[in-house]
């Protein structure tokens, strides 16, 4: 005798799971417009979107999960069920380097989910903007890549806003060469993000040595372009290729296979510890000797981790200098307040970013 279950009794399993799950789901919205009930009531209109708490509930998910479901698919199942009860207290803007089918885009996505209301911006500049403006109550925007470094203009910008950052998300980021062109060897241009011209440098002087690389403002413009015109290619994503109905002509053409970006969330507010935070702030020296080491001096000292430190040029002054620094944990823990209470003694100017929580996934 086969221990087989039959189709019809699976299926009648499933189909009774679905209605279970339905009714749950629904539990949870309805529980999740009473928080914001709650929310208004105590004055906190301002803050339906809490990335602490969204942090927690994915972790505890991830930590809870016993399979068969990977625990990335998991976390993304409740990711999307979180950005649905979200968008019932308040829809939201969040602004992204656009037009359509960027990776700042698929950033949005995975950290937001679908039901935030993306607006694409032109640059990254007009991206702060709209965040300060109000448009937007959050946006999203790239800070490094694995392969080519910080994105100065980011941290530039960063420098000069009142914003702050309250999330941050990775993206795995393979690119593609793509177009309308028969042959590779037609291809007289190749128009990408400067960024993703960069991370396929080798690629490209291997297998287009003759064409012509120029830089636009996005990856997804440069596949616009080359749906317009049949002679030219764009690298970017995959998505890009889907939206401006492009050929893929050759796939994953980054030089590293880990190749990897960074995003930051700015908005606003500033988010609530978590226990498993990191914070970013910015420091003056002066250009004077010794400088650096009174900037690490604090956190070895209070046993804080650094986990990040990059220099640049303050635009004040010639050689004067800024550094941006990323350490582990929130500025309300103990340890690393008292460590910024000994930094902001060694430095002329201490700017904090943001504490924010560690990307779940
Ligand atoms: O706990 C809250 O503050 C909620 O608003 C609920 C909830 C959720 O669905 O779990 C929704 C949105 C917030 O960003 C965080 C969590």
């Amino acid at each position: 005798m086969s221990s087989i279950t039959s189709l019809a009794e699976l299926r009648e399993k499933i189909d009774a799971i679905d209605a279970d799950l339905l009714r749950l789901i629904n539990e949870r919205a309805a529980c999740a417009v009473e928080v914001a009930k709650t929310k208004i009531a105590q004055g906190e209109q301002g803050t339906f979107y809490r990335p602490d708490r969204e942090s927690l509930v994915l972790r505890r998910i991830k930590d809870m999960n016993q399979g068969p479901l990977p625990d990335y698919t998991a976390v993304r199942f409740f990711r999307e069920l979180m950005s649905s009860c979200l968008a019932l207290e308040k829809p939201m803007n969040v602004a992204f380097l656009g037009p359509e089918g960027t990776f700042t885009q698929q950033a949005v996505v995975k950290h937001f989910g679908n039901a935030v209301k993306a607006m694409p911006s032109a640059t990254i500049d007009e991206i702060f903007t709209v965040v300060e403006g109000g448009a937007c109550q959050f946006g999203v925007v790239p800070v490094e890549n694995s392969t080519e470094g910080v994105i100065s203009h980011t941290l530039d910008r960063l420098l000069n806003s009142h914003l702050k950052i309250c999330g941050e998300v990775e993206i795995r980021v393979h690119q593609n060469l793509m177009g309308h062109v028969a042959n590779l060897a037609d291809i007289t241009e190749v128009f990408s993000h400067q960024q993703s011209l960069a991370q396929c440098r080798k690629w490209l002087d291997k297998n287009l040595p003759h064409a012509k690389l120029t830089a636009v403002s996005s990856n997804a413009e440069a596949a616009k372009m080359a749906a317009a015109n049949h002679q030219v290619a764009a690298i970017a994503g995959r998505v890009a290729a889907e939206i401006y109905e492009l050929d893929i002509l050759a796939k994953n053409v980054e030089d590293e296979p880990n190749n990897t970006t960074r995003f930051i969330i700015i908005g606003q507010q500033i988010s609530s510890p978590t226990g498993r935070d990191k914070t970013s702030l910015v420091v003056s020296t002066g250009n004077k000797p010794g400088a650096l080491h009174q900037v690490l001096e604090p956190f070895a000292k209070l046993g804080v981790d650094m986990v990040n430190i990059e220099s640049r040029p303050s635009r004040q002054g010639v050689w004067d200098y800024v550094f941006f620094i990323d350490i582990d944990g929130h500025c309300e823990d103990d340890k690393v307040a008292q460590a910024l209470v000994l930094l902001k003694t060694n430095v002329s100017m201490l700017k904090l970013l943001g504490s924010y929580p560690k990307a779940v996934i």
